[in-house]
């Protein structure tokens, strides 16, 4: 089996005055050695609450309920926050939407990698500068930008070098939450670039977090679908590009311009998603849903696999396996 990362069953909830707020809600998917998954879904579905999960980011009130986080056969939640400290950095790495929340703004650029590295290799200083020149050049920036602070660089060069500090030591797993949302489209392009040429120099595995469906369907290999905390749908990148099975997945595609042929009308998903305290019963999708039957009010789908992916949808029901099937069959294999 060559899973990099499986998280099953994944329940992480935020404390708050008027209840628990279920951010995320018995989430399953596993990412391979060197492929690019990407999380999406509408604002406030659980993306950002997942990513922080999986990298030990998570501050109350927020906390992980249940469920399994498996990095290259490590159970990452019975970690203590020593333990984990190993092996951030060096086996998985986390790139945020806005650099200055990675990088510190009164530390200059050079001694922010520095610490970095030192932090986890025992090396000389002299050769830790050397390694930090090399990463700059890996991103395309030139070395005497070591000497600046952040706030001298602009925000495309910031992202740049929060990437290269990702890379500093060779993480098997880089989770990218929104990486090039605050920047402007052509800055945009040219690191979505530089991170695509880099990952297949160096062969890590991305989680992708965004809410751009196109850009999603550009480049990762597989996309997972959230919807109020829960994966609604798994496809690899090809199926996705024919159609989607579940109606959210189809909503979101309509709410974006078409990546080639026609321009068609966007139309967008009416109404909005549910609150996380109180979901309705049954589907969660059921009343934004233009499919919706009777039954969706009151029982809540399963997720279930074939060679499409994974949907959870009663417009599907009984076209495929379940997990406990799917995770018994590949374990055989
Ligand atoms: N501190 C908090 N207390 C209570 N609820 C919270 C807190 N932080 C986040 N939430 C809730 O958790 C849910 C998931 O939020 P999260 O930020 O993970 O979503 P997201 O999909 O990443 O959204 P975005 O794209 O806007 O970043 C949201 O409904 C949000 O309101």
């Amino acid at each position: 089996m060559n899973d990099l990362l499986r998280v099953e069953n994944l329940n992480i909830q935020y404390d708050s005055p008027r209840g628990k707020v279920n951010a995320v809600k018995n989430i399953s998917f596993t990412i391979k050695k060197g492929e690019i998954f990407g999380l999406v879904g509408e604002s406030g579905c659980g993306k950002s609450t997942t990513a922080f999960g999986i990298s030990r980011l998570l501050r109350p009130p927020a906390q992980i309920a249940g469920g399994s986080i498996i990095l290259d056969g490590t159970e990452l939640t019975n970690l203590t926050d020593q333990e984990f400290d190993k092996i951030r950095w060096s086996k998985i790495s986390i790139i945020l939407q806005s650099a200055m929340n990675n990088l510190n703004p009164v530390i200059k650029i050079q001694d922010q990698l520095i610490d970095a590295i030192l932090a986890h290799k025992k090396m000389a200083v002299k050769d830790a500068v050397n390694h930090a020149k090399y990463l700059l050049n890996l991103v395309d920036i030139s070395e005497e930008r070591l000497n600046s602070f952040p706030h001298e660089l602009s925000g495309g060069m910031r992202q740049r070098i929060v990437i290269a500090m990702a890379l500093a030591l060779k993480p098997d797993l880089i989770i990218m939450d929104e990486p090039t949302t605050a920047l402007d489209v052509v800055v945009q392009n040219g690191i979505i670039k530089k991170i695509l040429t880099l990952q297949k120099e160096f062969g890590f595995s991305i989680l992708f977090i965004t809410h751009d469906l196109p850009l999603m369907l550009e480049i990762c290999d597989r996309v997972g679908v959230m919807y109020a905390g829960e994966l609604v749908e798994v496809m690899k990148r090809e199926e996705l590009l024919q159609g989607a099975r579940h109606p959210y997945t189809k909503g979101l595609l309509q709410s974006f311009p078409p990546l080639k042929g026609k321009k068609t009308r966007l139309k967008g998903i009416p109404g909005h998603p549910p609150d996380l305290i109180n979901p309705p019963k049954g589907c969660n999708f059921h009343p934004r849903c233009p499919h919706m039957m009777p039954h969706c009010k009151l029982h809540e789908p399963e997720i279930l696999g074939d060679e499409k992916g994974l949907v959870a949808c009663h417009l599907y029901e009984g076209e495929g396996d379940t997990l406990e099937q799917i995770s018994a069959t590949s374990e055989g294999n």
